[in-house]
């Protein structure tokens, strides 16, 4: 298919559309670079750099659609740009999508549409009940895909991202700002950074600390092929995509540890503002519905291939 993939230079979008050439699809990456990388763009893909409100849609078939303002603290201090970028962007795009007759679309939603969840592991039927202006706009997004799909016929698929991890190829995860706890981690690892702030260790878990569930990118990457495949006009298909299994930040910093060996000092710090005890998800139904499996369920198999893919070290 001739596929439009924005936010192709990012992390996620990167490595979802270097599997998507190596399937044999025709990949334009559509990228700002305000926060990618144009040397992430996979070798094979057109590039055009520019804006989603105004998308290259000339021949295009479907859009896989990453670019999004995604840190939920940042969030929290800028709604209006939260609400403008990832809300308003989006539906300009889904106009211009039907203006063009494009009805395909696969989008990057996230965890944080559920908030605190009350059970574990979460289905996509828990309320939704975001905490921040990142969660309630990609949750807004999910609903306006719910109405072009009644309304005017597109074909959609959400998939809620829990947390991602890992690297594929070259392909890794390099933010500018860096709020994620694996690349974190390792640079304390590599000597980038001197110790790890853990935020709060007076959660109702285990061992105190905030409980997530890692998911591999590349794994992660796959189910975006087969949501593809699954894309129905006038159907809009929700799915959780994690690998079910929970790890506190004291066992991720220890796999860590194990992994590089290195030693990892850290320094026990306040919450950070938003951070729900526990996520974990039940992928069950993209496991049933689309035949998705995860294939690196193992947290050392994340935290090591984050690890190699690092130049300096
Ligand atoms: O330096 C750090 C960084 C993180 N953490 C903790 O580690 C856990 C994981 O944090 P992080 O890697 O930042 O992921 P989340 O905040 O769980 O965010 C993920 O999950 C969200 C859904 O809640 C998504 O929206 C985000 O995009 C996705 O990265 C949390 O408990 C953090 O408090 C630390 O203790 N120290």
């Amino acid at each position: 298919m001739r596929l439009l993939v924005t936010g192709g230079a990012g992390y996620i979008g990167s490595v979802v559309a270097a599997q998507l050439l190596e399937a044999g699809h025709e990949v334009t990456v559509l990228d700002d670079l305000s926060t990618g990388h144009a040397d992430a763009v996979p070798g094979g893909a057109r590039f055009v750099r520019g804006d989603i409100a105004e998308p290259p849609l000339d021949g295009i078939e479907a859009v896989l659609h990453f670019a999004a303002k995604s840190l939920v603290g940042e969030s929290v201090e800028k709604p209006g740009l939260y609400w403008s970028h990832n809300l308003g962007g989006t539906l300009a795009l889904l106009d211009a999508m039907r203006r063009a007759d494009v009805n395909r679309i696969v989008f990057s939603s996230t965890a944080a549409v559920y908030g605190n969840p009350e059970g574990s592991p979460i289905l996509e039927s828990a309320p939704t009940r975001p905490t921040s202006p990142y969660g309630a706009s990609k949750l807004a997004v999910d609903t306006a895909l719910t109405t072009f799909a009644g309304l005017y016929g597109l074909g959609a698929v959400s998939l809620r991202y829990f947390n991602v991890g890992g690297a594929y190829q070259s392909f890794r995860e390099r933010h500018t700002t860096e709020t994620h706890l694996i690349p974190n981690v390792l640079k304390v690892a590599t000597g980038e950074k001197s110790l790890v702030n853990v935020f709060g260790t007076d959660y109702p878990t285990a061992d105190g600390t905030c409980v997530r569930d890692y998911i591999h990118v590349s794994d992660l990457a796959r189910a975006h092929l087969l949501a593809l495949e699954a894309c129905t006009p006038g159907e809009h298909r929700i799915y959780n995509l994690g690998n079910g299994t929970g790890f506190s930040v004291k066992e991720v910093i220890e796999v860590c540890r194990e992994v590089t060996g290195h030693a990892i000092p850290t320094e026990v710090g306040p919450r950070r503002e938003g951070d729900p005890a526990t996520l974990v998800a039940s992928s069950d139904k993209i496991q049933q519905e689309l035949g998705w499996k995860p294939e690196k369920t193992e947290i050392s198999d994340i935290v090591r291939d984050a690890w190699e893919a690092l130049p300096l070290k």
